[in-house]
């Protein structure tokens, strides 16, 4: 079944709407259009590429008719040469934030069952029409088969020979396209500290294999190995308040330079209930960042489960002189069937979600709050559903423009539990 036989068609379209994915939204002949790169309001001819649905189909951009009053030169120059990395970078800022509030509530809506009527916010800027630069303190660039740096093109290998993203925080991939006698196939991790005093914060190069891309038999397998280290140290320095860690430039971190101190701020605020709270949980806890955000809020005893033993041991580390908080290596599933009951979770899976067994899990504990952190807002919505099906109800929702020049978007959630 090979669809409609759209395929190649360059179809005139108004967008009336934008989905999440960053997807202008039309329809013809009955059939749904999704045109990456389109903003509602605007007539655009696109080429139909992907026809496999009776319902939608997918198209690419070919030309602009009429275009929105929020479209404006791309602020980022590997995204305007066709890489993949700033897929919103055409539009001002509080438009940008506007379609992600939109895109958010719909998907709250449709798939969660929860009425959103909230706004995602800015994260370390005003609430401008200028969209956010320089926000982004770790980069990941690929090498081409000419050991040239860039960016991949959406969705597919070609790199795009562009060193210059508009996303970095400033200096930190300056030098970068003069870097010769890169493997072809390669990636580069580069990274820079957190400030802390006076100091210019260093920044730290590594060169890895390239992760798999592609589906089935056309997976690459990586050529294992550790990362090696071209400039600087294998580990960056990170800091929320007080609070440091010494994590691997290839570990997880909040992409975002300010995002890990908001979400801390707003766990520590909603985690506070002005009673005594015993036990809290860090679930898919990482370097344990919002364990110290749990213990903020005064929770005496804190135990995260995370799935990477490097990270745990970074968390041991920053831990050392705090014997409230626990660190354990594990799968989520599994770490919490051993825990003791929690009054407080904080919950911060991947972009797949929880899921049914570990929301399961969590409301089977019974703790009186769960704050639910998701970065894909279908993923989101479809935990929250599930939430609910346990007699747990959303209190508050907030959004947060994480990824400034991208379609993507963090919500953090607080749920009760019904009495
Ligand atoms: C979005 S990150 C959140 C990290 C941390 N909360 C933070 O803010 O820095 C998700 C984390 O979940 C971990 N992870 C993914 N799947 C997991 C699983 N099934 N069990 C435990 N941890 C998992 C990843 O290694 C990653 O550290």
């Amino acid at each position: 079944m090979t669809g409609l036989g759209w395929v190649g068609q360059v179809l005139t379209v108004e967008i009336t709407g934008f989905a999440h994915g960053g997807l202008g939204v039309a329809r013809h002949d009955g059939r749904v259009v999704f045109v990456r790169g389109a903003l509602p309001d605007e007539r655009v001819t696109a080429r139909v590429v992907d026809d496999r649905k009776a319902a939608f189909c997918h198209a690419e951009l070919v030309e602009v008719l009429t275009p929105s009053v929020h479209r404006i030169d791309p602020v980022c120059p590997a995204a305007a040469a066709g890489a993949g990395c700033c897929d919103l970078s055409f539009v001002t800022g509080s438009h940008g934030r506007e379609l992600k509030s939109r895109a958010l509530a719909d998907q709250l809506r449709r798939i969660g069952g929860v009425d959103w009527e909230g706004v995602v916010e800015p994260i370390g800027s005003s609430d401008t029409d200028a969209p956010q630069v320089g926000w982004r303190t770790r980069v990941r660039l690929a090498v081409d088969a000419d050991g040239r740096l860039g960016y991949h093109r959406h969705g597919s290998d070609e790199v795009i020979a562009q060193t210059d993203c508009a996303q970095p925080v400033a200096g930190l991939t300056d030098g970068l396209a003069g870097l010769g006698g890169l493997r072809p196939g390669t990636e580069l991790v580069v990274s820079i500290d957190d400030a802390v005093g006076d100091a210019a914060p260093a920044r730290q190069i590594v060169q890895i294999a390239a992760p798999s891309r592609g589906r089935g038999r056309q997976r690459r397998r990586p050529r294992t190995g550790p990362p090696r280290v071209i400039e600087g140290g294998p580990t960056t320095l990170r800091r929320v308040g007080e609070r440091m860690w010494q994590v691997p430039v290839t570990g997880f971190w909040q992409a975002h330079r300010d995002a890990a101190l908001v979400y801390s701020d707003v766990v520590t605020g909603w985690a506070s209930t002005g009673a005594e709270v015993a036990v809290g949980w860090d679930l898919y806890g990482g370097v344990g960042v919002l364990a110290g955000a749990l213990r903020d809020a005064g929770v005496a005893q804190v135990w995260t489960a995370e799935g990477d033993a490097t990270a745990t041991a970074v968390a041991v580390n920053s831990f050392a002189d705090d014997s409230g908080v626990h660190p354990v290596t594990g799968s989520t599933e599994t770490v919490v069937t051993g825990l003791p009951r929690p009054g407080v979770v904080v919950a911060d899976p991947p972009r797949s979600g929880a899921g049914r067994a570990v929301v399961a899990a969590i409301c089977a504990a019974g703790p009186d709050t769960v704050i639910h952190v998701g970065c894909d807002p279908a993923a989101l919505a479809r935990d929250l559903r599930l939430f609910a099906e346990h007699g747990y109800r959303v209190r508050d929702i907030r959004g947060f423009d994480a990824f400034p020049l991208t379609h993507h978007v963090e919500a953090i959630a607080v749920l009760n539990r019904d009495r």
